[in-house]
């Protein structure tokens, strides 16, 4: 994250004046280094049992479960730091926010049983008061719930979301592309439907925006229908089905909560049992399997062999990686074909949180400018306030380009007109921008434009020979998230121990 404030370009060490979050501060700094010191240096090993691409959370929980089963285990990542899209954003005004994933919720249960493991906890999320909304029509508008009280969408809204829920209670999580309306709702965006569906569509579309951008980094036309039924059937688990709510909802949603010192600490605890089993620095360009013998897997700092091989790379990193034999076609399709979400989160500090004092939560959705999704951020122990915007899809690509500075001055001006002028006044500004990230190409996920996963769908977790394939992108439930993640390395460690 670039900071621009320049009262706040001191050093960490410049801040221990600053009390209790400052504690949670070293604290994390400690971990960070423990971590560093004990990854591998120098040589990689000649062989292993199991070599895994990637040092997001999927391939560190894929690593972790293959080495308590007792076998030999190398992580091989290509930064120079764990997490892939989740990362810790130190505040020079005290406390840490993310850059990255952040938020879980209910039935996201396997990303909080391993925290509880690794001993981070939970804090909720700010909801106390009213959310706000700014309609181009009708101004700006209090509200509590799901929907804003727009009559001019208000009907059209209730009717589309009970729609789609119903259509996505229908979906197999683990297979979308065999129900027999696939190929209808593949062939359909998001928004070709919503405007075939709706009456006030252009009204519709644009509250539709303020929940796909943050959460796909993509608008409603740019994304398939039938993949959004699938996004929305997984936002459950094996004994509650998805519903569009518990995707979108702060209370009693994907929103609920955040981990206290930030979510980084999960894949830096995780990393920090692994040791000198994570080699970083170390993309991997090339992976060979030969008829005979171990699978070669070529690195930036050297080869490994291994009898089995975890990726848990992005879809469109795996892409840049030499495959011999190739990957089938159909993967390849799919992998060519996905897109990554364009994203950026902006964080505003503010003294204190002002908002409150209001009877406001922080959230806030607006049809236009550059904050068109706003969350209350804050974190412990300081007092100050943090509002957190998303910036994605059209919106990125109408701000993503610009000047730090107008960019700013845009967010700024998008919080004052949710919260009042004092948000026009912060003490810190920060910002992350996920398609500037090589090893991640967007964020917050891969994203499915029509067509695609009808036709080569079938081919996300479908192991190539001694390779298996373990990453967000190909979880049955929560697909995108963290919780995702976790699942996703612990079915890829399943398979790979089924065959040693
Ligand atoms: C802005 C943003 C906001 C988000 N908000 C949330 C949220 O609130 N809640 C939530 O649950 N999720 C959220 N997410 C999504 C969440 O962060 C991801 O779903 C999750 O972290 C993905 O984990 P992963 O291990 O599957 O992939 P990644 O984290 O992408 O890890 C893949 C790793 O592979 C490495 N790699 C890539 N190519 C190679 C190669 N050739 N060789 C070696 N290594 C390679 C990468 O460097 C990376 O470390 C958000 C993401 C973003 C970007």
């Amino acid at each position: 994250m670039q900071s621009i404030d320049p009262r706040f370009t001191l050093g960490r060490r410049g801040l221990l004046a600053g009390g209790a979050a400052t504690v949670g501060l070293l604290a994390l700094e400690a971990l960070e280094a423990e971590v560093q010191a004990g990854v591998r240096k120098g040589r990689l090993p000649r062989k292993v049992d199991v070599v895994v691409v990637g040092a997001g959370i999927a391939g560190l929980v894929a690593a972790r479960r293959i080495r308590s089963a007792g076998h030999s285990v190398l992580v091989v990542e290509a930064r120079d730091r764990v997490g892939g899209r989740v990362l810790n954003h130190e505040l020079p005004t005290g406390g840490t926010i993310e850059a990255g994933g952040a938020f879980v919720g209910p039935t996201q249960d396997h990303i909080k049983q391993l925290a509880h493991e690794l001993g981070v906890a939970t804090f909720d999320e700010y909801a106390t008061g009213k959310n706000v909304y700014l309609s181009s029509l009708l101004g700006r508008m209090e509200f509590t719930g799901t929907v804003p009280p727009d009559p001019t969408i208000l009907l059209d809204a209730a009717l589309a979301l009970k729609r789609l829920n119903a259509y996505a209670s229908e979906l197999p999580v683990d297979a979308p592309w065999s129900h027999p309306r696939a190929a209808e709702w593949d062939s359909v965006s998001l928004g070709d439907w919503l405007r075939r569906n709706t009456v006030n569509s252009r009204g519709i579309e644009k509250l539709i925006q303020s929940w796909t951008q943050p959460g796909f980094g993509a608008d409603p036309d740019q994304i398939s229908l039938l993949f959004v039924l699938h996004y929305i059937a997984c936002s459950g688990n094996e004994t509650t089905p998805g519903t569009f709510e518990r995707n979108s909802d702060t209370v009693g949603g994907a929103q609920e909560s955040r981990f206290v010192g930030g979510s980084q600490r999960v894949p830096l605890e995780l990393a920090r049992r692994l040791g000198k089993r994570i080699a970083l620095n170390a993309a991997v360009t090339r992976i060979v399997q030969p008829a005979h013998g171990r699978i070669r897997v070529h690195t930036r700092r050297g080869k490994v062999r291994a009898r089995r091989v975890v990726v848990a790379a992005p879809p469109k990193q795996v892409l840049g990686i030499g495959f011999s034999p190739a990957m089938p076609a159909g993967r390849q399709a799919l992998l060519q074909q996905v897109q990554m979400g364009r994203l950026m989160k902006c964080d505003a500090v503010y003294d204190k949180p002002f908002w409150r004092d209001k009877g406001l939560t922080g959230f806030g959705i607006a049809e236009t400018g550059a904050v068109r999704v706003a969350f209350d951020n804050h974190v412990a122990d300081t007092g100050h306030g943090v509002l957190l915007a998303f910036v994605g899809g059209s919106a990125w690509q109408q701000f993503g380009n610009r000047s730090l500075e107008e960019r700013r001055a845009a967010v700024l001006e998008g919080f004052a007109r949710m919260f009042g002028e004092k948000a026009l006044h912060p003490i810190d500004y920060t910002e992350h921008d996920w398609t500037r990230e090589q090893w991640s190409g967007g964020g917050p996920t891969a994203i499915y434009p029509p067509g695609v996963m009808s036709t080569h769908g079938q081919h996300i977790r479908t192991p190539h020979g001694r390779v298996h394939w373990a990453g967000t992108e190909t979880s049955t439930y929560w697909t995108g998230y963290m919780d995702g993640a976790v699942r996703s390395g612990e079915r890829a460690a399943q398979e790979v121990l089924d065959t040693l």
